[in-house]
């Protein structure tokens, strides 16, 4: 063990005195950028080493305070600069060249594989091309039984809750429910996760990606030999066969009922249960692979991955940090709910078209998403030199967007920690940067699934602010958001439901 280790450590030395060397140039040019003093083999980051993942996030975000917008950190012996005005963002992500994501996204490499979300170049072109048409706006109507169904079954387990008095977790209940949606709509699949008590599939996402902050805070554990020879690197590979099964088991079951199928049946415009028929996701995806030809089986289980991921740990967030900000804002609150019941007939499902009519929600979910993007930081690498300001980025550079400081940014948004949903009215958003608001990315590599999220997250919220007042138990102060990939609440987010008279 002994032996193992001085090898390990030894081989870390090398592995890092390589890399510094190789670094040299981008060291001396990305040092003129401002930034914290720089250590060798932990780079800037020294002090996130010790701090708790809610401090690391707070930390982060004061480095904005200090450096300004444009700062340079090293992350172990890898350069990233880091950006958090709209003009340098627009700067990267306005672009066809600087398509590939930084060094980052190598860590969920072993679960996503080259997905859509993490591959480049010309294989990310073709896919992106393939699976686009199943989210287009006019597929999205097919969805909307799935989200009434889903959202009623979700009420009716909050119901158990809503007495009035008892404090609990929304959080789950918000997963499962986007899970049980994901699975069905884009994969055709039930997995029932809402019915489950605890489901191994949801605490695996949460634990991997619980590993891969881990792994960005001490950069040792960078090292795949070192991190997988770590308890942290054991538990990632446990996480890991988790996921793969899941997905594994989610295009078995999907060919296996295409297979019972009858011509009859796959012809059919309605399902057994009237409702009507799409063709899922995943079916375009085994269409594709059946020869192998456009996609091998490993390439179909990498999207699976990728868009059960992708499509619900994003709205889960999203739903549950709205459910937040109303339940403080009690006013804003009764506002959207007076809109429900306009919009809302009590006997009749809510329909697509009710969805454009649903014009405060919508401001609620992007005021919400300002102040609590899904996906907080997002990273590109530059594939040639360039210059932002009066200073040259070489080619190679991670380049990190702090989407969660642009959107607290003073200079775009006055009194930015003020929860106003008419910052979102067309008057008020005329004037301001275009890449000002990017909760969902933008350019060329935006979010693929941003109108579905936008629609489930309209149906999940109605139907449970029609049904309950929320109040949140904790407060803005001590509810301690930690970026996990998406943005999560460090303990959960508690809050008391109260029936509402039908
Ligand atoms: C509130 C909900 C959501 C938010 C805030 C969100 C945000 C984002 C962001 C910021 C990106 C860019 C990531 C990067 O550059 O690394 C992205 C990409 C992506 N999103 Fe979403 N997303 C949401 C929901 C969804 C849903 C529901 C799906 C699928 C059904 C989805 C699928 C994807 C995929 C596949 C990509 C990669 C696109 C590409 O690189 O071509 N997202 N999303």
């Amino acid at each position: 063990m002994v032996i193992v280790t001085i090898l390990l450590v030894s081989v870390l030395f090398i592995l890092t005195w390589i890399i510094f060397v190789k670094n040299e140039t981008k060291r001396v040019l990305l040092n003129k950028l401002p930034g914290n003093r720089s250590y060798p083999l932990v780079g800037s980051i020294f002090p996130l080493i010790f701090m708790t993942k809610p401090e690391r996030f707070a930390h982060i975000r004061g480095l904005t305070k200090i450096y300004g917008p444009l700062y340079r950190s090293w992350v172990g012996p890898f350069p990233v600069v880091n950006l958090t005005d709209p003009h340098y963002i627009e700067l990267i992500l306005n672009n066809t060249t600087h398509l590939g994501k930084g060094f980052v996204y190598t860590f969920v490499l072993p679960w996503l594989g080259e997905g859509l979300l993490t591959s480049t170049g010309e294989k990310w072109h073709r896919r992106r091309k393939l699976i686009t048409p199943t989210f287009h706006f006019n597929i999205l109507e097919t969805f909307m039984d799935s989200f009434v169904e889903k959202s009623k079954l979700l009420v009716e387990l909050l119901r158990k809750e809503a007495n009035g008095k008892t404090t609990f977790n929304i959080f789950p209940y918000i997963t499962n429910c986007t899970l049980d949606i994901i699975a069905e709509t884009a994969m055709g699949i039930q997995v029932a996760a809402m019915s489950e008590k605890d489901n191994r599939y949801v605490e695996a996402v949460l634990g991997l990606c619980g590993e891969v902050s881990n792994r960005l805070a001490k950069p040792w554990l960078g090292y795949d030999p070192i991190y997988y020879n770590s308890s942290h690197g054991k538990r990632y590979l446990e996480y890991l066969s988790v996921l793969h099964n899941t997905t594994r088991k989610i295009i078995h079951e999907r060919s296996k009922l295409r297979q019972q199928q009858t011509s009859e049946e796959e012809n059919a415009i309605e399902d057994d249960y009237g409702r009507k028929k799409r063709r899922a996701f995943l079916d375009l995806l085994l269409d594709v692979s059946k020869d192998g030809k456009v996609l091998t089986m490993e390439e179909m289980r990498e999207e699976v991955d990728t868009f059960m991921f992708a499509g619900h740990d994003t709205t889960t967030s999203s739903i549950s940090w709205t459910l937040f900000m109303l339940g403080l804002h009690h006013d804003i609150q009764e506002k959207v709910y007076q809109e429900i019941i306009q919009v809302c007939h009590v006997d009749t499902p809510l329909q697509f078209t009710d969805l454009s009519e649903l014009k405060y929600l919508e401001r609620v979910l992007k005021e919400s998403l300002r102040l609590y993007p899904s996906v907080p930081t997002i990273a590109r690498m530059t594939s040639e030199d360039m210059k932002i300001d009066q200073y040259l980025i070489p080619k190679g550079v991670t380049i990190a967007l702090h989407i969660y400081d642009v959107h607290r940014n003073p200079k775009y948004y006055p009194n930015p920690e003020k929860f106003d949903p008419d910052r979102f009215l067309p008057e008020n958003l005329k004037d301001r940067h275009p890449y000002a608001y990017i909760p969902f990315s933008a350019g060329p590599r935006n979010c693929i699934g941003q109108k579905f999220a936008l629609a489930e997250e309209k149906v999940v919220l109605s139907y449970i602010l029609r049904n309950f007042k929320v109040t949140s138990t904790q407060t803005i102060d001590n509810v301690n958001p930690v970026q996990d990939i998406v943005l999560r609440p460090s303990e959960g987010l508690f809050v008391i439901l109260e029936e509402r008279s039908k």
